[in-house]
């Protein structure tokens, strides 16, 4: 067992540029200062919300270890589950289809493709959602858009919408529950690969909450899983969340948008890994149809400054559309040429496409449609099932994987 310290306020360290402590991100403005009271959460925190570490430092470092291989092209990448995880998943036969789902297309990918996948779930804490905007109006009533039930719930009304502290011990709780079942699971070995724990690291009470110092590497992790990833919408230069993650050991995700700069690009590499660790830095293209204007000047500066990164697509969330019933849906034709075109703008940079990043469920799902003209279709009925973006269902996911590879075995 590793051994942990809390942590103390005086107990600061100096990382790159200044200062650093697990909450030093609390300087920085953040969107939701309109929600919280900062004296409401720390009090509700310290006094109400006991939250112990639900991943280990040595499961983290594993995970860091394997992405060095995916870093040298040895091994792949794939990460998928829910844009939003619910608590009413949470019960034991829901699970183990996201943990056998997840297995099943990597073993798929892993034949395919002759490698390794080194797999990660979108699962164990992702319950925090940054929303375009921060309220809607629904029948004429203005309400808090649903930001994840850590936050607040999906019920299109005022009280259920209105966020609430209590609720950041039901994510724990939930989360807690996803950890130990992904235990009992690998325990049993209906796994024959390790399944990592991911989230987009958003809600940064919670997640300062969950870091505690390494005393065996003076390090501090994140265990609130083994990886979290920086959202687009977090990308900004003042960030409070590069602020968290700057001192942060954990390996990280970072989602790139089109309006990413590769200035931007580049300090943010800096600042998250000042030592360059391969593995430590995972680049999330996010790009839709601005792939083939944006990703060579962006590749071009990573190249030129040395950052070690692995390359990674996610072709779901810049191909969000509302069909013309209202409701939101991907069509495979767009998420497939996304796939294609940054395969083969890597390939020409001579860079190594590691893997996918999916919203995917193994669920009975009808919520992206199989093509641009079947977008119309897709309704809110039985198989519209997401509380906030839409998913590919087994088959969908399954055609994605095997464009990425069929794709990506064009350039060996
Ligand atoms: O999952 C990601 C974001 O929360 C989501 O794409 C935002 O969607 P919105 O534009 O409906 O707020
Ligand atoms: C919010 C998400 O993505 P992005 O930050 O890329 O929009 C997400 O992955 O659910
Ligand atoms: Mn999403």
């Amino acid at each position: 067992m590793e051994k942990l310290k809390n942590f103390d306020y005086q107990d600061c360290q100096i990382t790159s540029k200044s200062i650093w402590s697990p909450y030093t991100w609390e300087d920085k403005t953040d969107w939701y200062d309109e929600i919280y009271d900062q004296q409401d959460y720390k009090r509700f925190l310290n006094e109400e919300a006991v939250m112990l570490p639900l991943v280990t430092v040595a499961d983290v470092q594993r995970l860091q270890e394997e992405l060095v291989d995916v870093y040298e092209g040895k091994k792949l990448y794939f990460q998928a589950g829910d844009c939003v995880e619910l608590f009413e998943d949470m019960n034991e036969i829901a699970l183990k289809d996201k943990f056998d789902f997840l297995n099943t297309i990597s073993d798929y990918m892993q034949v395919l493709s002759n490698k390794p996948v080194v797999t990660l779930g979108r699962m164990g804490g992702q319950f925090a959602k940054p929303r375009t905007s921060l309220t809607e109006e629904v029948k004429g009533v203005t309400m808090y858009s649903f930001m994840g039930q850590i936050f607040n719930d999906y019920a299109p009304n005022i009280w259920a919408r209105q966020p609430q502290l209590q609720r950041i011990l039901w994510a724990y709780k939930a989360s807690q529950m996803v950890h130990e079942h992904l235990v009992d699971y690998t325990q049993e070995k209906h796994a024959n690969r390790t399944l990592f724990t991911s989230h987009e690291g958003l809600h940064l009470p919670y997640e300062s909450s969950l870091t505690q110092q390494c005393q065996d590497s003076n390090g501090y992790y994140n265990l609130s899983s083994h990886f979290q990833w920086v959202g687009m919408r977090s990308l900004f230069e003042d960030s409070a969340h590069i602020e968290f993650y700057r001192g942060i050991e954990n390996p990280i995700g970072i989602k790139v948008g089109p309006s990413a700069t590769p200035a931007l690009l580049d300090q943010v590499c800096t600042v998250l890994n000042p030592r360059n660790v391969p593995g430590k830095v995972t680049l999330i293209l996010r790009l839709g149809d601005k792939v083939s204007e944006v990703l060579p000047n962006l590749i071009k500066q990573v190249k030129s400054k040395g950052h070690k990164v692995i390359w990674v697509s996610d072709p779901m969330h810049a191909n969000t559309v509302k069909n013309a019933q209202g409701v939101k849906t991907r069509s495979l034709d767009k998420i497939k040429a996304e796939v294609k075109q940054v395969s083969q703008i890597l390939r020409e940079n001579h860079c190594y496409f590691a893997g996918l990043h999916l919203e995917a469920s193994p669920d009975n799902i009808y919520e992206c449609a199989d093509s641009c003209d079947l977008m119309a279709k897709v309704d809110l009925g039985k198989a519209y099932q997401t509380q906030c973006d839409p998913r590919l269902n087994f088959e969908q996911a399954i055609n994605v994987v095997s464009c990425f590879i069929n794709h990506s075995k064009k350039g060996s």
